[in-house]
């Protein structure tokens, strides 16, 4: 098995080879990633919805996040963790922002990731990112703004727009923050973002030219039978084996042919 990689560590990728995260969210997954290539492990708040239910990541809460992190954590010691802080977690003043980045890492978090840019987000990456807790900063497409994007939208499709992230890049670059996540931006401009910056960056629906890329479980396996972006590339289709798995399982019981014999505990002869 690889050594553990830190923040540090993805910096010097950049440039040199490409890397890869992926969503989990329980300890069973995080076993299998453990066995895996994967570098990096995001105890994403798209666990509302994937995980919960929610019809967005609005909902999520730091306690929730602290579940499926531990859980995580334990599965997957040997990989890097980044842990999403939660809408409303650091937003509203710099204290809270510490305390709740501070819970993440201490249940097992390698480094936070934060969406925006707006105030106070430099300030609250700065503070963090000197305190010694690796920020990843998330653009573009935001889902915790949600609401105020209208729905999942891809994001940056004007001039205006993509000088704004380009801008907002290298302002969070300058804070500290040891990686920028482009989410449903064109790829022009996620082009443009990882040219100018010397820390990496890292794409979900940003296209070819970032340096990481990063898919949610359910979406790249297979697992999720709701529409799934166009950006999604599936390497499998669990989905179908796990309905399949249950109907099987479902006749079995219906033609009394499981359990059988051997699957049943027997008296012991005396
Ligand atoms: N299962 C899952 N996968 C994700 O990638 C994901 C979540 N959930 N939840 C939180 C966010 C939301 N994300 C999304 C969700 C939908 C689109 C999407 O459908 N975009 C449309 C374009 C819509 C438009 O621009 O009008 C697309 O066709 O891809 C994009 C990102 C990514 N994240
Ligand atoms: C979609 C990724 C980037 C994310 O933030 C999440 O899983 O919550
Ligand atoms: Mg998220």
């Amino acid at each position: 098995m690889d050594k553990k990689l830190y923040a540090p560590d993805i910096i010097k990728l950049k440039g040199v080879r490409k890397f890869s995260m992926v969503t989990a969210y329980d300890y069973t997954s995080a076993l299998l990633v453990s066995m895996s290539d994967i570098d990096i492990i995001l105890v994403g708040d798209s666990l509302g919805m994937v995980m919960l239910g929610h019809e967005n990541t609005l909902n999520v809460t730091v306690d929730e996040m602290l579940i499926f992190l531990k859980a995580v954590k334990k599965g997957a010691p040997n990989k890097m963790i980044v842990a999403d802080m939660p809408f409303l977690s650091y937003q509203i003043d710099i204290k809270d922002a510490i305390e709740n980045a501070g819970k993440l890492i201490k249940a097992g978090a390698d480094a936070v990731k934060i969406e925006g840019f707006e105030f106070p987000i430099p300030e609250i990456t700065k503070r963090l990112s000197s305190m010694g807790i690796p920020v990843m900063s998330h653009l573009g497409l935001t889902p915790q703004h949600v609401l105020k994007f209208g729905g999942f939208k891809v994001q940056g499709n004007t001039k205006e727009d993509a000088d704004k992230i380009i801008g907002a890049s290298k302002e969070l670059e300058e804070q500290g923050a040891f990686c920028v996540l482009l989410e449903a931006v064109p790829e022009e401009i996620s082009e443009m973002v990882t040219k100018e910056l010397q820390i990496p960056t890292i794409g979900i629906g940003a296209g070819r030219f970032v340096d990481g890329q990063v898919l949610v479980w359910q979406d790249l396996l297979g697992i999720n039978p709701n529409r799934v972006p166009k950006f999604v590339r599936k390497y499998a289709n669990i989905k179908d084996i796990i309905i399949d798995s249950l109907n099987r399982y479902h006749l079995d019981i219906l033609n009394s042919t499981f359990p059988s014999y051997e699957e049943a505990h027997h008296l012991k002869r005396v």
